[in-house]
């Protein structure tokens, strides 16, 4: 069989924000697969565990050679079968003990290695030949947050949607449209900033979330106009990051506001209607289903509201949240769940249920392209993976390239 493993390397290096991170290379009979795995900064509580206690050099010390000579002479194709050993390998409920990060870049390395042993690209393997749908890009304009410093919004990431766009490179400039037009817009409002950017390449304002919201939507409508085509805003509030749990109140240290979880869901509804929102993403705290309901409840009919750390790609969690109607979009990150076999049937599941499944990279990322294939071949609309700096524009162009290599390409269909 031409996917037959006959090596298996892990190395370190570099992630974007300078931390150690896997990086996997698979070699077959005929052909080679190389991933590395990415890293959050919001993480959700209920993620697989990134890395075991001695990181990235206990890996390579203690669980390279147990890896390589369980996966040598095994088909790199049958990916569940890889998945099923390495879980095995683990021997834990959360990855603790060889890490998330480690069983996804094999998981995806030897993805990789079996489209290339049979001459196929990732997305075409995956998602065979009838694929021609690209994700629109979810773009990061602005951060707050966690990705930011002080100062700065208490909303994670202001994004957005070209969804007038035709094809994925008008797509992509459009949002690097936006990003250069808001560059301006703060300078304008903002006499202390400096140009600085957050961890995915967003800017970093000195100002109130309000005063963010209102030149996101200035720029998405001025842009959208010289364009000729329509760009929606969005928004990750990355909630659970800025809730108290002793105060039981969402605190908006910007603003000097805190909002319970009920004045929270009239808040961001307002967000919505005011400013047309596209998407909206972890709105609540990640043990807050009740908002998350309350909110799909009222405006899921005219937007995407999306879980991330309350979800965590995780199938399980994801039925609870379907059971109590809490979102109808999800997060895709597949270092959340540890492999490509998970998410697979988290994307399964969520599709069934019309949940908008997400896929999206990490704020630490490497050069990787993979989830560009990921979007292409699971067939996701979106794809949240920044508009700027190097390694977010390697999943950007790489979209460019598979546009370019599709006979019929086309946009995804979006739900509003
Ligand atoms: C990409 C995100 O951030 P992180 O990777 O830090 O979880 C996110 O919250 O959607
Ligand atoms: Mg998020």
């Amino acid at each position: 069989m031409d996917s037959i493993i006959e090596d298996v390397r892990v190395r370190k290096i570099l992630d974007s924000r300078g931390n150690p991170t896997v990086e996997v290379d698979i070699l077959t009979w005929n052909g080679f697969g190389r991933a590395a795995a990415p890293s959050g900064a919001s993480t959700g509580s209920r993620e697989v565990v990134s890395f075991p206690q001695g990181g990235v050099d206990q890996i390579i010390s203690e669980v390279e050679d147990v890896i390589s000579s369980e996966l040598i002479g095994m088909a790199a194709e049958d990916i569940s079968d890889i998945d099923y050993v390495l879980k095995e390998i683990d021997g834990t409920d959360n990855m603790s003990s060889i890490g998330g990060n480690t069983t996804v870049a094999v998981s995806m390395a030897a993805a990789k290695a079996a489209a290339n042993s049979y001459n196929l690209p990732l997305y075409r393997f995956l998602g065979g030949n009838m694929v021609n749908k690209l994700p629109y890009p979810l773009g990061n304009m602005m951060n707050g947050g966690e990705h930011a410093g002080p100062n700065a919004p208490d909303i994670q990431e202001f994004l957005v949607v070209p969804v007038g766009a035709s094809n994925i490179s008008e797509a992509v400039f459009a949002n690097s449209a936006i990003h250069k037009r808001l560059k301006e817009l703060i300078q304008s409002k903002d006499s202390n900033f400096t140009g600085g950017k957050g961890d995915e390449g967003g800017w970093i304002p000195n100002i109130s979330n309000d005063n963010a919201l209102d030149i996101q939507s200035q720029a998405c409508e001025e842009v959208g106009d010289e364009l000729g085509i329509t760009i929606k805003p969005s928004l990750d509030l990355a909630a659970s990051e800025f809730w108290d749990k002793d105060e039981n109140k969402y605190v908006y240290a910007q603003d000097g506001i805190s909002r319970d979880s009920g004045e929270q869901v009239e808040y961001v509804k307002d967000i919505i209607d005011t400013y047309g929102m596209f998407y909206i993403e972890d709105p609540f705290d990640e043990k807050d289903f009740d908002g998350f309901s309350e909110l799909t409840s009222a405006v899921g009919d005219k937007c995407i509201i999306c879980g991330d750390d309350i979800f965590v790609t995780n199938k399980e969690i994801l039925a609870e949240g379907i059971e109590k109607g809490a979102a109808n979009g999800l997060i895709i990150k597949p270092n959340q769940i540890g492999s490509l076999t998970e998410t697979y049937k988290t994307v399964q599941l969520a599709k069934e249920n019309n949940y908008v499944p997400v896929v999206s990279h990490r704020s630490g990322e490497t050069t990787d392209e993979t989830i560009a294939h990921l979007a292409v071949a699971l067939g996701t609309p979106l794809i949240k993976t920044g508009a700027i700096s190097g390694e977010r524009i390697a999943k950007l162009n790489e979209l460019i390239r598979i546009e370019e290599e599709l006979p019929d390409p086309e946009m995804a269909d979006l739900k509003f």
